[in-house]
């Protein structure tokens, strides 16, 4: 699998994510928010955690609004899979590649703890490493992760199978302990939890790595 990594000024997870894919057998290409190509034959695009554009604005507004930002809007309209971590999942709802908003947490703290998370589809690339229903714990790093969004749309999440982690128990206040979602076609993903921080026994844990190694084998397949 071909994936290319962006960074942002005040990206700090990309090296990590690079890494993690890496690992998994994927071959990174690392990507510059000013850069206006992604590599020939991109298959994933994955947008690091961090705090990019120092969060000014909102969380991943600006960020939205940088040169490989087209780029990797017209990706994701190909069809293209987009991975979006944390910061990469503010950018991606910034960008309406994923619905809903990303808020302050309802603590007003920021959060920085190993999270349990349900697995609550294994119905996409990403999630399919995983077993129905597990429960894993992945890290968690954000001030902005209480994830909101109006009824009518949580309803078709729900109706869709779009939900792809959810947080057991609460730890944000996010609308039905939503921790990640797809899109509609099931090849975006965007999620407050950092995979990328659990996929090494050295970083003290390995829940995270199913999501990597799954995504390489189903595009392999794909
Ligand atoms: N680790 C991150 O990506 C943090 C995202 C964002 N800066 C926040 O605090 O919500």
């Amino acid at each position: 699998m071909k994936a290319a990594v962006i960074t942002f000024p005040g990206s700090n997870c990309d090296r990590d994510l690079a890494v993690a894919l890496e690992q998994a057998g994927a071959e990174v290409t690392r990507v510059w928010h000013k850069d206006s190509a992604l590599p020939a034959g991109t298959e994933l695009v994955a947008v690091p955690g961090g705090f990019s554009y120092g969060d000014y604005l909102r969380c991943g507004a600006i960020a939205a609004q940088s040169p490989i930002a087209r780029n990797l809007r017209e990706h994701a309209d190909k069809g293209g899979y987009v991975l979006g971590i944390c910061n990469g999942f503010q950018v991606l709802t910034e960008l309406g590649l994923l619905p809903g908003a990303l808020m302050r947490n309802q603590g007003l703290t920021f959060l920085c703890k190993p999270a349990p998370l349900k697995v609550a589809t294994t119905d996409s690339a990403y999630t399919s490493g995983y077993a129905p229903g597990q429960t894993i714990t992945i890290p968690v790093a954000h001030h902005d992760g209480n994830f909101q969004i109006s009824e009518g749309e949580l309803a078709r999440l729900r109706d869709e199978d779009r939900i792809a982690f959810t947080y057991a128990p609460a730890i944000n206040g996010s609308v039905g302990d939503i921790a990640g979602i797809l899109s509609a076609n099931r090849r975006v993903l965007g999620m407050m939890p950092h995979p990328e921080r659990a996929a090494d026994t050295a970083l003290g844990g390995l829940d995270g790595r199913p999501l990597f190694t799954g995504l390489v084998e189903a595009l392999a397949y794909a």
